[in-house]
């Protein structure tokens, strides 16, 4: 049996100040799922996030990815395994071009040559932008910058894609893309979204996460429909959006 690619355990988190922000979090995510992480601000989202691939630690409790424990240890594997997209494609895009930045990973990862290219090829074909290998990012719109992110991560052949806010400041035809080219990738994927519709429109299950703890985890479809749950944790579906649990 394969391990799943995550197993979040009983996580219980404090920060220095000794805001407690994650209170005990069960979560198993198998190989090949997506899985919406919703939640109102402050829920804990993205403080759970970072214990994914280990840049908080410290707290009760573990995470392992593909049944490997996040820890020291094995923080580069870890980090390679957990592919994070974080909302501003800035933070993650600091080369002279498109394609040295989607290299950076597997280079510092000791690949070369002709495999290198091969790999950074594939990454910018997964997400439309091969075209614009030479292209220096800051010469992109925001939604290409935002598919260069997902292709500097899935050059690392990550584990689980986690993406935070993936459809922020996508126009219509942008967000449509994108869900398009995430629905089109043989991984797992956790996105962490106030965008409801879409995570039911690519997440057949969706976690709520709400002061801390596991609220609900279920099929998206079933939880957005159930009025008197998202009220309880401050969850709004856009006026007139009517969800079918048919995601
Ligand atoms: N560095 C920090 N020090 C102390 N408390 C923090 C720190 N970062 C976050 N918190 C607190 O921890 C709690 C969880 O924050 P977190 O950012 O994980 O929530 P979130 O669900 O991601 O929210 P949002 O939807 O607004 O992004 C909040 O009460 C927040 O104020």
């Amino acid at each position: 049996m394969t391990a799943p690619s995550l197993d979040v355990r009983g996580l219980a988190y404090a920060y220095p100040d000794g805001h407690q922000a994650l209170f005990g979090v069960d979560l198993t995510v198998e190989r090949g799922e997506r899985v919406a992480l919703l939640g109102p601000n402050g829920a804990g989202k993205t403080t759970l996030v970072l214990h994914l691939n280990g840049i908080l630690t410290g707290g009760a409790g573990g995470v392992t990815v593909a049944g490997l424990p996040v820890g020291k240890k094995h923080l580069a594997e870890i980090r390679r395994k957990v592919g994070i997209v974080f909302q501003d494609p800035d933070d993650q895009l600091f080369m002279p071009t498109v394609r040295e930045d989607v290299a950076f990973g597997p280079a510092a990862a000791g690949v070369r040559g002709a495999e290198l290219e091969a790999v950074v090829r594939r990454a910018l074909e997964r997400v439309g932008m091969e075209r614009y290998a030479d292209r220096p990012p800051h010469h992109l719109s925001f939604g290409q910058r935002r598919r260069v992110a997902v292709a500097t991560v899935l050059a690392m052949e990550p584990e689980i894609l986690v993406l935070d806010e993936p459809s922020s400041n996508l126009d219509p035809a942008s967000r449509r893309e994108l869900a398009d080219i995430l629905r089109s990738l043989d991984v797992t994927v956790l996105m962490v979204t106030h965008d409801l519709p879409y995570a039911l429109e690519l997440c057949p299950r969706a976690v709520i996460l709400s002061e801390g703890v596991i609220a609900a985890d279920g099929r998206t479809g079933e939880i957005l429909a159930d009025g008197e749950l998202m009220a309880r944790h401050r969850l709004e579906l856009p006026f007139g959006f009517v969800p079918s649990s048919v995601a």
